[in-house]
């Protein structure tokens, strides 16, 4: 699999330490093309609003806590309808993809897109992918019109299905250009992004006016800068009715333990988000925070304290938790899956089995296991997460109107935003376990933090401020010129300075030509 690393970032700094991590735009590769009124203003629906547009020039913040004489930061375009637009209603011809694992949402993100296509934009021509990248060229295409999607987003799963692995390049850009598509849809996690940033780069390459657009999609969470991914406060809700039924177990029965394993392959925000909903768990056991087993402040030493001293106990588990304890004790099988991600072993039963070893020679315990690790994500999203879908799909499609390309959508504190695909792509949202809110956790169940003091030390020296390009280090490197190219920064990003309103490009920039 490509690594699509070289993608170059606009870069515009502006007074007080402004920075706008811009999007690509047709006009960078594309300086000649026409653009048209924006069809909305004449919208009925939208009659009644007293700004059609965003200013061209509005961005939103990526840090919104701020020190008195800090920098402005890190900022990122705003999403939203833009007064003019690189495409006539005529002429576009889009298509929708959805890639990786299940997530509540998916079909709600697919309905928006088409109906906000046909109803704010006049659009007509909506394919839908069959089954993931491999789609493009491996299956038919099935015509998405308003009809057709009205009731989608009433079921779980994507009515387009989906696939990991098959991501060829140049048999999706060849079937892209073949087909006469010139907006791309592309609805996915971490993996996805990156395989819609080497599309994106190909597109370029060939010059194409095609624009491509990522969701971004995961129920873990674990996509950075934006606030939250959709599906997730879908995922935690079900993940309520798990720990009801443990807790109800546990309760019914002389020294119960319920154990249930919740989804969380690198990072535990459903497993911590569902424990300090529920009040019922006593321990919750995420991939971010290490816990040994034996000895003193171990698991068995604190779950023989909590049924002395309350009889019963309910146990949330993330799916890689202790994935480190697993491979010391059973044969490392590294495994990965077709997209490549390591497949993990069955922590909750492992852990159950062990548990039940323990204190088979020392005191009767009853543990049930619950899984219901696909029942979180395989149902229909809640309606907040409808909304936020809607916003989502919206957001994306002024953006490829507007002639925007090579961005992810998502809100950033609260504002919608469009983020550079690397800046999605580069690192992973992890539950931050020196922050306030693991201790939060720690406060409501009581669990030890299976932590010495060294390793609380150890793990705040690890925390870095996610705007870490206000490092003056980070800064340094970013906006340095290498010789060869006076407009590219050490690290690929283009860099743009001293523009003259301070957010703009300016168009005389010889780094913009
Ligand atoms: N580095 C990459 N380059 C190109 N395509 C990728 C890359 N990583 C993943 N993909 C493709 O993205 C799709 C989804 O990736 P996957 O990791 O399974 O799920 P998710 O997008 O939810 O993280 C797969 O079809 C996979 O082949
Ligand atoms: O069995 P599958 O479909 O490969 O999915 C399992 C994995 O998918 C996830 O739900 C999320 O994965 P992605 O968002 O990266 O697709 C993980 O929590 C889980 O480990
Ligand atoms: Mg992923």
């Amino acid at each position: 699999m490509e690594n699509p690393g070289d993608t170059q970032m606009k870069l515009v700094t502006g007074p007080g330490g402004y920075v706008l991590e811009d999007v690509p735009h047709f006009t960078d590769y594309l300086p000649d093309l026409p653009s048209y009124p924006n069809p909305l203003q004449d919208n009925p629906a939208y009659s009644v609003v007293k700004q059609y547009f965003v200013n061209a020039d509005d961005t939103v913040t990526q840090k919104i806590v701020v020190h008195k004489d800090g920098p402005r930061g890190v900022h990122f375009r705003r999403a939203g309808p833009r007064q003019r637009v690189y495409f006539g209603s005529d002429e576009v011809h889009a298509c929708i993809v959805t890639c990786g694992g299940l997530c509540p949402g998916l079909n709600t993100v697919i309905r928006e897109i088409v109906c906000g296509l046909y109803h704010m934009y006049g659009v007509r021509k909506v394919l839908g992918i069959d089954g993931g990248y491999r789609g493009f060229y491996a299956k038919n295409t099935i015509t998405l019109t308003p009809k057709f999607v009205n009731d989608i987003h009433k079921r779980g799963g994507t009515i387009l299905g989906t696939s990991r692995g098959g991501h060829e390049k140049s048999k999706i850009v060849d079937s892209i250009q073949d087909r006469g598509i010139n907006q791309v849809y592309i609805i996915g996690g971490d993996g996805t992004q990156r395989g819609a940033a080497v599309i994106f780069e190909e597109i370029r390459r060939r010059g194409l006016k095609v624009a491509v657009a990522g969701i971004p999609k995961t129920i873990d969470n674990d996509i950075p800068v934006i606030d939250k991914s959709f599906g997730f406060d879908t995922a935690v809700e079900e993940a309520q009715r798990a720990i009801n039924a443990a807790h109800v177990e546990a309760t019914s029965i002389e020294n119960g333990i319920g154990l249930v394993k919740l989804m969380g392959r690198y990072s535990g925000f459903i497993a911590m988000y569902a424990t300090l909903a529920s009040r019922d768990v006593d321990c919750c056991l995420i991939p971010e925070s290490p816990f040994y087993l034996e000895g003193s402040g171990g698991l068995y030493e604190y779950i023989e304290k909590r049924l002395k001293e309350n009889g019963h106990m309910v146990i949330v588990i993330a799916e890689g938790a202790g994935q480190d304890l697993l491979s010391e004790s059973l044969q490392s099988l590294d495994q990965q899956d077709a997209s490549g991600n390591k497949l993990l072993q069955d922590v909750g039963l492992w852990i159950s089995h062990r548990i039940k070893d323990y204190f088979a020679k020392k005191m009767p315990i009853n543990l049930k296991y619950i899984d219901p690790t696909y029942m979180i994500r395989a149902i229909p999203s809640i309606a907040s997460d409808n909304v936020y879908c809607t916003l989502l799909a919206h957001s994306a499609v002024h953006g490829a109107m507007a002639g925007y390309t090579g961005f992810t959508v998502g809100p950033v504190n609260a504002r919608h935003a469009y983020i550079p695909f690397n800046r999605i792509t580069e690192k992973q949202n992890k539950v931050v376990i020196t922050d306030r809110m693991w201790a939060r956790l720690l406060s409501s169940t009581n669990q030890p933090s299976f932590l010495n003091p060294r390793d609380i030390a150890k793990s705040k020296e690890e925390k870095q401020p996610t705007t870490g390009i206000l490092d003056s280090e980070n800064f340094k490197d970013r906006t340095s010129v290498t010789k060869d190219n006076p407009c590219l920064s050490a690290t690929g990003l283009l860099v743009v300075d001293n523009c003259k309103d301070g957010i703009s490009v300016a168009e005389d920039s010889p780094c913009m030509s």
